[in-house]
């Protein structure tokens, strides 16, 4: 964070910004081919303008004036709409690559990244951050090519008439600019708080529907609503803010292009009156100033675009600097036995210290129930050894060998990991238990691990079997089959260890012994770690580790422990039987 923050301040939000549009491999030979149609339409109207100016001026010659005019009208017609198609293409490409770019980063981030941000308002960034960034290359970025094309083309024109009315021209044409500018900074402000309230509000609807039945059944829905309708007025002000500055921006504009359009038409009216140019030429010239200033100050108010846009830069590169997890580095994890050992091992949650050098042995091939009290850090020690974290200080060696020189990719492959959420995505049954495996199981496969773990006869009876969809997050199926569903996918991965995070703890008495006893059987002469809440599941534990105040207070087989740990007593006497 603090590196990000030295990068944004030495960097300004240009440097940023090229900075992340080298990264996103924008559709190059797109862009090109849009550049060479805006400087064909630039040539084009150039020409219409003469020949009009010759009309205007009386000139009726049908080859000479009418044929070419007629020609060159139907002309930019036809490349005008060659270049809104185009442009078009290129803005949606843009947009799936910006998109792509920011998708894969934010995959590759470590978890800490999402304990950090909302992940919510990452939705936002993904979607309406990157849809200004991509207008912003093709109102700003791109104009600037094709703005300075047409008007160098024009004034070139001007020139060839008289050259001290082209400077004229020059003089006069930069007040819109400057006008712009001033208000580009005004609106930046304005667009950057509207930006930043509908992010929020998005991640504050996002999150209240996912927790629908909290609110049920607490009664808030009122408090909701209210809390809602601040968050909306929040925005709505916002809003309002920018119509104000859009709205002075507006008559003060109005006002400078009139001035501007006197001060054109005065400066031709003196060169046509003293002979300079001839009556073509005036009409030209005054075709020519109209347009330039409407370039222009188009592109002064696309330039308000890049002060808007500025935020959704800063976002977007915010998540481009952060860290990845190196998911290559490293040596290949090869077939592990599974004894781990923590030595000195020193984890913090940010400033708070849970572990302040733990060690413990896990040994290979055997079942290993981790026990403690509530918040003495079960969860994060296997979080640990799945490295999820990074370890502030100490190892954590698997078979000897430092896990930290094993690469994140193949060790994660070979450790399976059953956390306590029974994490389901919106897809059928056999999408979520393939679900990050490198190989595809057939169906007798799939019947095997789902009878062991007691969900096969669900499945046979859903009309289309694993095709079943399971509703968004698995929300069609109950806790328990959610979890054993899950221990079926970690099954399925034929891991060298497996990782348990309370796995069981949604099943009744019955399902929890057939899961286990096929754990036992399928992960046989393997490593099991798991967490266990209820004297039922520790009786499935060949070694136990006591988890007390960040240290491991006892460890052995069963009778062992219960001699050692009053924790374990009072769990096995208290608790005999309950589930969790
Ligand atoms: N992401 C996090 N950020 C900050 N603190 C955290 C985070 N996750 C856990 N903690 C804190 O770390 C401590 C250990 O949490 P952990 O979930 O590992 O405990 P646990 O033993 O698994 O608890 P339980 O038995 O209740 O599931 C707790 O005090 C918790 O508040």
């Amino acid at each position: 964070m603090e590196q990000n923050a030295l990068f944004r301040k030495r960097y300004g939000s240009f440097r940023r910004f090229f900075v992340m549009l080298g990264k996103a491999r924008l559709p190059y030979l797109w862009i090109v081919g849009y550049l060479a149609v805006s400087a064909l339409i630039a040539n084009v109207s150039v020409s219409t303008t003469e020949y009009s100016a010759a009309l205007f001026a009386g000139q009726v010659g049908l080859f000479a004036v009418v044929l070419p005019y007629l020609f060159f009208t139907l002309l930019s017609l036809v490349i005008g709409s060659i270049s809104s198609l185009t442009s078009n293409l290129c803005l949606a490409r843009i947009d799936r690559n910006l998109r792509r770019m920011v998708w894969k980063k934010v995959v590759h981030l470590p978890l800490q990244f999402y304990e950090a941000n909302n992940p919510k308002e990452l939705l936002s960034r993904i979607t309406t951050d990157v849809t200004s960034i991509s207008t912003l290359i093709m109102q700003v970025l791109l104009p600037v090519f094709t703005t300075a094309y047409s008007s160098l083309l024009m004034l070139g024109r001007v020139s060839s008439y008289d050259q001290r009315l082209m400077w004229a021209l020059v003089i006069v044409l930069p007040v819109n600019i400057l006008i712009s500018f001033v208000l580009g900074r005004m609106r930046f402000g304005v667009a950057d708080l509207i930006n930043r309230r509908n992010a929020q509000l998005t991640a504050a609807i996002a999150e209240r529907a996912n927790n629908m039945l909290l609110i049920k059944s607490m009664g808030t829905e009122e408090k909701e609503a209210v809390a809602g309708e601040a968050r909306m007025k929040a925005s709505y002000q916002a809003e309002v803010t920018d119509l104000w500055v859009r709205g002075l921006a507006l008559p003060i504009n109005a006002i400078a292009s009139a001035l501007q359009s006197v001060a054109i038409i005065l400066a031709g009216r003196a060169f046509y009156s003293t002979g300079a140019l001839d009556l073509t030429q005036w009409i030209a010239y005054y075709g020519f100033a109209i347009q330039l200033t409407n370039i222009l100050s188009n592109y002064c108010n696309s330039w308000s675009n890049f002060k808007g846009a500025q935020g959704s830069v800063d976002r977007v590169s915010q998540i481009m600097d952060e860290r990845e997890e190196p998911l290559d580095e490293g040596c290949a994890a090869e077939v592990l036995r599974g004894n781990i050992s923590l030595r000195d091992v020193c984890f913090s949650y940010g400033d708070t210290a849970l572990f302040t050098g733990l060690n413990a042995e896990i040994p290979a091939g055997k079942i290993t129930a981790i026990v403690g009290p509530s918040g003495s850090g079960k969860t994060t020690l296997l979080n640990l050894i799945d490295r999820l974290y990074p370890l502030a200080k100490g190892t954590i060696a698997v078979d000897g060998r430092d896990i930290a020189g094993i690469s994140l990719h193949s060790f994660r492959q070979a450790v399976g990991y059953v956390t306590q959420e029974s994490v389901m995505y919106s897809g059928t049954i056999r999408q979520n238990l393939l679900y990050g495996l490198d190989r595809t199981p057939d169906d007798r496969e799939l019947d095997r691990v789902c009878e062991a773990v007691g969900i096969l006869d669900f499945v046979q009876e859903q009309p289309e079997g694993y095709d079943t969809p399971v509703g968004e997050a698995g929300a069609s199926l109950s806790g328990g089959q959610r979890q054993r569903f899950s221990v079926a996918r970690a099954l399925l991965q034929k891991s060298d260890i497996l990782l348990l995070d309370e796995a069981t703890a949604a099943m009744d008495i019955s399902g929890k012994d057939c899961v286990w006893k096929s754990i036992r059987t399928l992960m046989a002469g393997k490593t099991v770690v798991y967490v266990a809440h209820d004297a039922q599941t520790l009786q499935n534990a060949d070694w136990i580790l006591v988890l007390e105040h960040g240290t491991v207070t006892a460890a052995g087989d069963r009778q062992t422990v219960l001699q050692q740990s009053a924790f374990c007593r009072e769990m096995m006497d208290l608790k005999g039987g309950a589930s969790a």
